[in-house]
């Protein structure tokens, strides 16, 4: 058995494919390609909402092609996994995304695709020419003790033939020892999710008899231990946990957006969030007063901003101006928010 690494929260692995440690720096990008699917895994956790013929790139839904550049760019990307639904329902779009964003960033932009699907060569090989760097495949549970028979297995040769990273991805559940011992006969690398619970599936999951593990995640109980079971026969494996995925990603992919677009006086938190001051101001001659008594105060102009209704600083310029400026303000703030434009205010602090 090769080294088994472990993160503090659950998280183990043999290896970790390139688009993992991407996604591990919280640098991917997720482009959504279509909400829909042939398959009804019982497990799917595509909202309803979703379930249909949309694009988004990360929570930004997707218009034009300026969109999903621009998304990159606030997040300050090094890569993208495409995901769906079924995004191999779409072969021409994804094939103008990969080239858009090979374009766009260069060929050091990694890109990784999932699909349920099992592509032919000569789609396999469109998608390694524009650019497609790893192809994880998600064979639906009902094949698993015959997968060495089945189209993946082809598809998957395919793929290592035009020198794609190849994988297998599915959710940690009974059967896949199966899929352990085929990703080693074919030595691809073996993905495993922790089951999750989301408001699309709870109600089949909860008539399957899975339940929570704990009150602080959506993992089901017992997933990481089948898991832990099959890495002796697991050749190249790596475990995601439910905690990993939201608590660690989610907050890195914040501190990248946020060291990207913070403003000079904006504070980022260990979260991801920005900390700033907010002064309201109840009409131009109050802020001008206030852009005043800043400025007497030594504020570089950079040090502060006019937006409507108000003008914002350094949260620490504005405790220690607080007496002076409350004179011409309305109120005064100190606001925690996520760190995109419009982004939700997670704290509004009087002073
Ligand atoms: C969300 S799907 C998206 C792409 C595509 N629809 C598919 O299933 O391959 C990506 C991966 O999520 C995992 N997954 C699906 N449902 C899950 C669930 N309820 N809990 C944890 N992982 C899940 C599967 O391993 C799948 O390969
Ligand atoms: S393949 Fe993916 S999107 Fe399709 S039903 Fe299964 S989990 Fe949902």
């Amino acid at each position: 058995m090769s080294e088994v690494s472990q993160s503090e929260i659950g998280s183990f692995n043999t290896f970790l494919s390139e688009g993992c440690k991407l996604c591990q720096k919280g640098a991917k990008m997720v482009l959504f390609v279509t909400g829909i699917c042939p398959r009804n895994c019982f497990y799917c956790p595509v909202s309803h909402e979703k379930r249909t013929e949309v694009v988004y790139a990360n929570e930004r839904l997707v218009n034009s092609d300026q969109d999903i550049i621009k998304e990159a760019r606030q997040m300050d990307a090094l890569g993208t996994g495409i995901t769906g639904g079924e995004p191999l329902l779409r072969p021409e779009d994804i094939l103008h995304y990969i080239k858009l964003l090979k374009d766009e960033f260069g060929k050091e932009h990694h890109i990784h695709l999932y699909t349920s699907l099992t592509p032919d060569r000569e789609t396999v090989g469109r998608l390694a020419e524009a650019g497609l760097d790893e192809i994880r495949f998600h064979p639906p549970a009902d094949i698993w003790t015959n997968i060495k028979k089945s189209r993946y297995a082809r598809s998957i040769e395919y793929a290592k033939d035009y020198a794609l990273q190849v994988g297998v991805e599915v959710p940690a559940i009974e059967g896949i020892d199966k899929i352990a011992e085929f990703t080693r006969s074919v030595d691809c690398f073996l993905n495993l999710n922790e089951l999750e619970f989301s408001d699309s599936n709870a109600e089949d999951m909860k008539l399957r008899g899975f339940v929570l593990e704990n009150d602080i995640s959506n993992a089901v109980a017992g997933s990481q231990e089948l898991a832990r079971k099959i890495i002796p026969v697991a050749g190249k494996m790596h475990f995601c946990s439910s905690v990993y995925k939201d608590a660690i990603q989610l907050r890195e992919r914040l501190i990248r957006i946020a060291r990207n677009t913070a403003r000079d006086f904006d504070d980022i938190t260990d979260d991801g969030t920005i900390i700033y001051g907010k002064i309201i101001c109840e009409n131009d001659i109050s802020m001008q007063k206030i852009i005043e008594c800043l400025r007497e105060h030594e504020v570089p102009d950079d040090m502060m901003k006019s937006t409507p209704g108000g003008i914002e600083t350094a949260w620490w310029i504005l405790e220690d101006l607080a007496e002076l400026v409350r004179q011409n303000a309305g109120e005064i703030f100190i606001v925690e928010r996520y760190p995109f434009e419009k982004g939700l205010i997670v704290e509004k602090i009087p002073v």
